[in-house]
């Protein structure tokens, strides 16, 4: 972790078996509940400075590692989530950036007629678009670490992804991707490759960190609904999986 982030971190939030279990694609039931799955550095900053940029601007930095794993069968993952609406009534986005390892985003909309998968990479950025539940799958060998930008305006909803068990696909390390039958039909998967939004300050190569204190349009956090004609252009390059 040194290499990613200088200095000393705080104690991560763990998510253990126990806490996912209902969203895997079965029980975890040969693993100890206590088992640790992935951990989340919330809450960073280098510098008072960097801090009281993100607190005026509504903002959290977080660090998160998922170690490579299966459990079940299925490929270490996050739990998943939604996001509410601001007060414009458009859901926040968010936006990651793989520091290490390779990852998969698995979009899906809210009203389960989309599927999106973001495959990514080591200095890959990735914007979650409003609306778009989402879970991070690690299907490498590696330690995935990954960054996030966030709104600190709104706490993630996980009702729905309980009640579902998951997302609407799992990724299986025989089987591969198998539709989550709680979905009903099966929804159509696109594949949308990883895009540089310039206008966004969303750069290949440049960190998510190095956003912080900059007067770059992290505003689309917050304010997702100026931004909407180019966060439709990502959305509109997917191609059928
Ligand atoms: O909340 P989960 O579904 O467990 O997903 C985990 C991730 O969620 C959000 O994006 C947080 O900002 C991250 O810090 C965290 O790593």
């Amino acid at each position: 972790m040194k290499q990613f982030w200088p200095g000393s971190l705080p104690a991560p939030s763990v998510r253990t078996v126990e806490d996912m279990e209902n969203v895997f694609a079965s029980r975890p039931s040969n693993r100890d509940p206590d088992t640790p799955l992935y951990y989340m550095y919330r809450d960073l900053y280098q510098t008072h400075g960097d801090h009281t940029w993100l607190e005026r601007h509504h903002l959290r930095y977080d660090i998160t590692r998922i170690p490579a794993g299966v459990i079940n069968g299925e490929y270490t993952k996050t739990k998943g989530h939604y996001h509410p609406s601001n007060s414009a009534g458009v859901p926040y986005p968010e936006v990651y950036e793989v520091l290490s390892g390779s990852a998969y985003y698995l979009l899906q909309k809210r009203d389960h007629t989309d599927v999106i998968l973001v495959p990514a990479h080591a200095g890959d950025l990735v914007l979650i678009p409003p609306g778009y539940g989402h879970v991070t799958i690690n299907p490498g060998r590696e330690e995935l670490i990954m960054a996030n930008l966030v709104s600190t305006d709104f706490s993630s909803e996980y009702g729905e992804i309980n009640e579902m068990h998951g997302a609407a696909y799992y990724y299986m390390k025989k089987e591969g991707w198998v539709p989550n039958p709680h979905y009903g039909d099966r929804i159509p998967m696109h594949v949308i490759l990883p895009l540089p939004l310039p206008e966004l300050g969303l750069v290949p190569g440049r960190g998510l960190y190095g956003m912080v204190g900059t007067t770059d349009t992290l505003d689309v956090m917050n304010r997702p609904e100026e931004y909407m004609d180019i966060i439709g252009r990502f959305c509109a390059d997917k191609k059928r999986f």
